[in-house]
């Protein structure tokens, strides 16, 4: 991302807790200055303290974009903070609060709704983002740029297909670590040693997740290539295979419904 313009107008952020400080660190190893952020939060971690950012001041009055990382609960109280901005694009990452909430808050404004996910930490997140009628494509393109910064970004058509990505991707590395948590007992309860079986699960998952982004073949030709005829992948998916596609899927819909609750 070129933050050139950022650098020079300044950027805010809203809430630094764990979704805030994955990206801000993957935007300051992207070339993001750290005089040019202000971050108010209202208990901020030793990490954020050591990053040369400014903490809890005077925000300048019209930086290019400033990111709302609070959880919904929080929104009513932290969001009169954002007041003074003028000129400046909204980006909120919060599951469940509408871009009509933020509306009300801040008639007229640019509003960017987006859901990344913590592999954003590392520069390998996912984010989906919908923009609202005030958005221009510089906006977007700002938007995406900014998202872009810390993993891949998707744009959406409708913001109604957002609760949807809450309960995949938002919330899926969870899912995906309990796999891992899972797999590891597993391999314990086969004899291996707790920290052997649970590098070898860990690795497993990580290593299957990039050959999938890597391959021309799609996930079900990836199963089937390491599923030897009457072989031991196949002992194993006829005893999974039965149970974890609704297991699955009735996860990602008490999640997308909790995200449609929190609704505001
Ligand atoms: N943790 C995750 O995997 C993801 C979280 N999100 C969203 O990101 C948002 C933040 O979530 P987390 O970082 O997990 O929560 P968190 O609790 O780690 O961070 C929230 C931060 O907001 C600060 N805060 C509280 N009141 C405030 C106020 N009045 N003004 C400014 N800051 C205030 C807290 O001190 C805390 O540092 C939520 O809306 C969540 O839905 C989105 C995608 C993934
Ligand atoms: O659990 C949550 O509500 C947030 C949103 C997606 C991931 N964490």
């Amino acid at each position: 991302m070129d933050f050139t313009n950022v650098n020079a107008r300044g950027l805010v952020l809203l809430g630094c807790g764990k979704m805030g400080s994955a990206m801000l660190a993957g935007w300051l190893a992207d070339g993001l200055s750290p005089s040019a952020v202000h971050v108010i939060d209202p208990a901020p971690s030793d990490w954020l303290q050591s990053q040369g950012v400014a903490l809890n001041g005077p925000l300048p009055p019209s930086p290019a974009i400033a990111i709302i990382a609070v959880k919904p609960q929080m929104m009513g109280q932290a969001l009169p903070q954002l007041q003074s901005l003028e000129n400046t694009l909204l980006l909120s990452i919060a599951a469940g609060t509408s871009i009509a909430a933020f509306e009300q808050h801040f008639p007229g404004a640019a509003i960017v709704r987006a859901m990344p996910n913590t592999p954003a930490a590392i520069g390998q997140g996912i984010s989906a983002m919908v923009g609202n009628a005030a958005t221009t494509a510089d906006d977007l393109d700002l938007a995406e740029g900014i998202l872009r910064a810390v993993g891949e970004v998707v744009r959406l058509d409708a913001e109604d297909q957002i609760d949807a990505v809450t309960g995949l991707s938002g919330s899926g590395p969870a899912y995906v670590f309990h796999l891992i948590e899972a797999m590891a007992a597993a391999g314990v309860a086969q004899g291996l040693d707790p920290e052997l079986a649970l590098k070898l699960a860990t690795h497993t998952v990580a290593g299957a997740g990039a050959l999938a982004i890597a391959s021309d073949e799609g996930p079900a030709q990836l199963r089937i290539n390491v599923t030897s005829p009457n072989g031991t992948t196949q002992a194993g998916l006829e005893v999974l295979m039965p149970e974890l596609p609704e297991l699955i899927a009735r996860t990602v819909a008490a999640a997308t419904s909790r995200s449609k609750e929190l609704k505001g």
